[in-house]
């Protein structure tokens, strides 16, 4: 998909959501659990409940790895329905991959070639060849950690190292790399104060945020600094939506949690 895609999309929609497929066996409605593929039947009906809602899917790969060969599968089987059934949406992996070139290329070539994934979160601290061999796939999207949501973001990424944060080295840096209109960046919506430096920094760049919802990030202060012209913004929620209900009307919760943020996305996208 290309970014002019993303951005049509977005456009039709009214919606610049990220639904998190983060499907955890212990948090999935009971009665699913008698099912063949649990992992799998939770997923397709979340995905037909809200595909009209959201521009983007990112399952989170730990919630897969965590049940093995059968995580694996399921995961493989959610990509194939999304591509199938919906391949006007943006895929992401949530791998946080990143390793020496000869490796990142295999992490590349399994998200990208085998599981067909649009996108990959990637972790930038390894430098430039750890995060070049995503960006050859010209037509993909690769993701780079830039200010997290989490607390311990403060450890090192705001850290000044010669004078300057460590989350704008890499900003900065990674906008040197080859193929750098492929990078989006993470940024955490718990840390919206520091978008109006990130934009100037990144103007054009997407930035996946995550963070809305259960972590307490506000989507309206994201929208602040962080919505340009052209959109730049996927907003995730994952536990928030796939959540609402544990009961049999887990999808149509879930749905209305989704529209909830895809009614607040329309009322920002028409201040631009
Ligand atoms: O900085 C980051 C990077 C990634 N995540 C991931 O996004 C989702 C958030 O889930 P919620 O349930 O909406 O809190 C999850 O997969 C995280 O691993 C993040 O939260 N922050």
């Amino acid at each position: 998909m290309s970014t002019d895609e993303l951005i049509s999309q977005i456009r039709k929609k009214n919606s610049f959501l990220c639904i998190g497929l983060d499907t955890d066996l212990s948090k999935i409605p009971p009665h699913l659990l008698e099912e063949a593929d649990p992992i799998f039947s939770f997923n397709k009906a979340i995905v037909d409940a809200t595909h009209h809602l959201c521009v983007a899917y990112k399952p989170n790969t730990a919630f897969y790895e965590a049940c093995g060969i059968k995580g694996w599968e399921a995961l493989a089987q959610t990509m194939e329905y999304i591509n199938t059934k919906y391949p006007e949406i943006l895929t992401i992996a949530d791998a946080k991959r990143g390793d020496i070139g000869n490796t990142a290329t295999q992490y590349a070539r399994a998200f990208f070639e085998d599981l067909s994934f649009d996108a990959i979160t990637v972790a930038p601290y390894m430098g430039r060849d750890s995060v070049e061999p995503f960006l050859k796939f010209s037509d993909k999207f690769t993701i780079l950690l830039a200010l997290t949501s989490n607390p311990g973001a403060f450890d090192f990424q705001t850290k000044r190292i010669e004078g300057k944060e460590l989350y704008k080295q890499v900003l900065e840096t990674a906008l040197t790399y080859e193929n750098s209109e492929q990078l989006m960046f993470v940024v955490g919506a718990t840390k919206a104060e520091y978008l109006k430096q990130i934009r100037a920094i990144v103007p054009n760049n997407f930035l996946l945020v995550p963070g809305v919802g259960a972590q307490g990030g506000s989507l309206v202060e994201v929208c602040r600094y962080g919505l340009t012209k052209d959109i730049g913004l996927l907003i995730n929620s994952s536990r928030g939506i796939l959540y609402a209900s544990k009961g049999k009307d887990f999808a149509a919760a879930a749905r209305e949690q989704a529209l909830q943020l895809q009614k607040a996305m329309a009322v920002e996208m028409d201040k631009i």
